[in-house]
């Protein structure tokens, strides 16, 4: 396939410095190289240059002018990456660029499903989210059913973005720490979610399965993973904003980029989350490796040696 690699380099879905370093240490670690060395034709279409905005007031949200901007510059670069024929790979930056992803992504391919592979669900709304955080509200601009939950008329900066996901479209992997309005959602719409508990108590093939069952039960689907660093145990990757005990280990990490590129329906790919200035040195090494070997892997590496 041919591939290409979008950095978005964002920082304002969240408070902390140094998320918006992603794509630059993940390009440091080799990520391009490693990628052609599997056989594809990579284009690197660089960093995505986003708007500073000086009066950016809370509305509901933080910073909605810049994240509003933001993802509409994603969302356009994305659609016409996938326009062109190519495997998508968006480096983040914080996980608010998804809003852009998947709305690009969805006008190329209005038919996607949506594989999340986070510790939490990302699908506060304006109204329920505890922190103003728009990295954990991302999926409430993209469902139909959410819709009327978002108060799009204070929200003129998202005035370019129309709901294009199903809510059944949705797979969550990795769950463990979830805000009580979040709860509410995923069980009023019976949400497919396998968190951490799953894992364990199922395996994780057997979740990756069920997960594609449900969202894709004929094969049929273009796929989108939107990979959060954070989905992976801290102990492994620490250089992330908000860490959750008791994640993915490395190797359940990979064997969901193994199952997936397996599919050969992987079309867009968004890998967020990675912070360099959180943690220690050796988190920063262990993140970035992480973060390069599941990328490489939802792209055919295969662990046999
Ligand atoms: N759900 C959180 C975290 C979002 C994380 C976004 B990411 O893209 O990284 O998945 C808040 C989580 N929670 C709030 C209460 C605190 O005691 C613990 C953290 C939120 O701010 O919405
Ligand atoms: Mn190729
Ligand atoms: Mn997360
Ligand atoms: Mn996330």
């Amino acid at each position: 396939r041919d591939v290409a690699i979008i950095g978005a380099p964002f920082k304002k879905g969240q408070r902390l410095a140094g998320v918006e370093q992603g794509p630059r240490v993940m390009r440091e670690a080799g990520l391009i190289e490693k990628i052609r060395e599997l056989g594809h034709n990579v284009e690197d279409r660089g960093d995505l240059n986003f708007e500073v905005f000086k009066d950016d007031p809370r509305n509901y949200v933080l910073n909605p002018k810049a994240v509003g901007a933001a993802t509409k510059k994603v969302s356009a670069a994305v659609e016409q990456a996938v326009r062109d024929n190519k495997l998508t790979v968006t480096l983040g930056g914080d996980h608010s660029i998804s809003i852009g992803t998947i709305h690009g992504h969805a006008q190329a391919e209005p038919n996607l499903c949506l594989l999340w592979i986070d510790a939490h669900a990302d699908i506060n709304t304006p109204l329920t989210t505890p922190s103003g955080n728009i990295h954990g509200t991302p999926l409430s601009f993209l469902v139909n059913q959410l819709k009327d939950t978002i108060p799009w008329t204070a929200l003129s900066p998202f005035d370019w973005l129309k709901p294009c996901l199903n809510i059944t479209d949705i797979a969550f992997v990795g769950l463990r720490d979830l805000d009580p309005g979040e709860r509410y959602i995923l069980q009023k719409f019976n949400i497919t979610s396998f968190s951490i508990h799953e894992v364990d108590r199922y395996g994780i093939h057997e979740v990756i399965a069920r997960s594609l069952d449900a969202v894709n039960p004929k094969g049929d689907r273009p796929i989108h993973m939107s990979f959060d660093i954070d989905s992976v145990d801290p102990a492994v990757t620490g250089a992330t904003g908000t860490p959750v005990p008791g994640g993915l280990t490395f190797r359940e990490g990979m064997f969901i980029a193994e199952h997936v590129y397996r599919t050969g329906l992987l079309s867009a790919l968004d890998l967020v989350e990675v912070n360099p200035e959180v943690g220690s040195r050796q988190d920063k090494a262990n993140t970035v490796m992480t973060a390069v070997e599941v990328l490489t892997a939802c792209l055919g590496k295969k662990r046999e040696g």
